[in-house]
């Protein structure tokens, strides 16, 4: 980091400065947490509820870093799924905190989105998953193309809602709202 604000033009020593190597390795340290958290512990509390129809969590927050500038890009996920047999399902909040695991890495948007809807696959066997994510790139608003205000959307559907195109489309429509 001082080799950057050196290479910036900037006095890495002057006052407000000099502290910033450390308090930037403090805050990728938090920002990069992720990489040291396994997904798979987040869900391990799940239970069995005679659920078998569509749960989504809608408009769940999203901060990440893109890994090609190491700038956040932020919005919304939603997150559905529909339990499997036995209804067996896990906390809400369990959505959250995998969505926070995931995006608390360098990322790209689709990559996020498969991880998320791939681990609840793999870990609540549930009959379907769908995520959405729609999210601002601050690398496309700040710098380069410089267009603020435009939204990815990048979606991920798992299971039933592959085949079963009208699961898919009244998942969609919930989620649109
Ligand atoms: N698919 C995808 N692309 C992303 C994401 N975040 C950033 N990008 C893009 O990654 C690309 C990197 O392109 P490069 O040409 O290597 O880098 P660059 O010269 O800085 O590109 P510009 O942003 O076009 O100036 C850019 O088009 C970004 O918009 C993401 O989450 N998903
Ligand atoms: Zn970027």
């Amino acid at each position: 980091m001082r080799e950057i604000l050196i290479a910036v033009g900037e006095d890495p020593d002057r006052d407000g400065l000099v502290r910033t190597p450390a308090r930037v390795a403090r805050a990728y340290a938090e920002l990069f947490a992720g990489l040291r958290v396994d997904p798979a512990k987040v869900l391990t509390t799940a239970f069995e509820a005679n659920h078998e129809e569509l749960v989504l969590v809608r408009d769940i927050e999203v901060m990440s870093l893109c890994e090609h500038h190491l700038l956040p890009f932020r919005g919304v996920a939603h997150i559905g799924y529909i339990p499997g047999e036995h209804g067996r399902i896990t906390g809400l909040s369990k959505l959250a905190r995998l969505v926070e695991v995931f995006a608390r890495r360098p990322q790209v948007q689709e990559r996020l989105t498969a991880q998320i809807a791939d681990l609840l696959m793999e870990k609540l066997d549930p009959r379907g998953v769908i995520a959405v994510l729609e999210c601002e790139h601050m690398c496309m608003a700040m710098r380069g193309i410089q267009k603020a205000g435009s939204r990815t959307v990048t979606s991920a559907v798992r299971g039933l809602f592959q085949c079963d195109a009208k699961s898919r489309a009244e998942a969609m429509s919930l989620i649109i709202g």
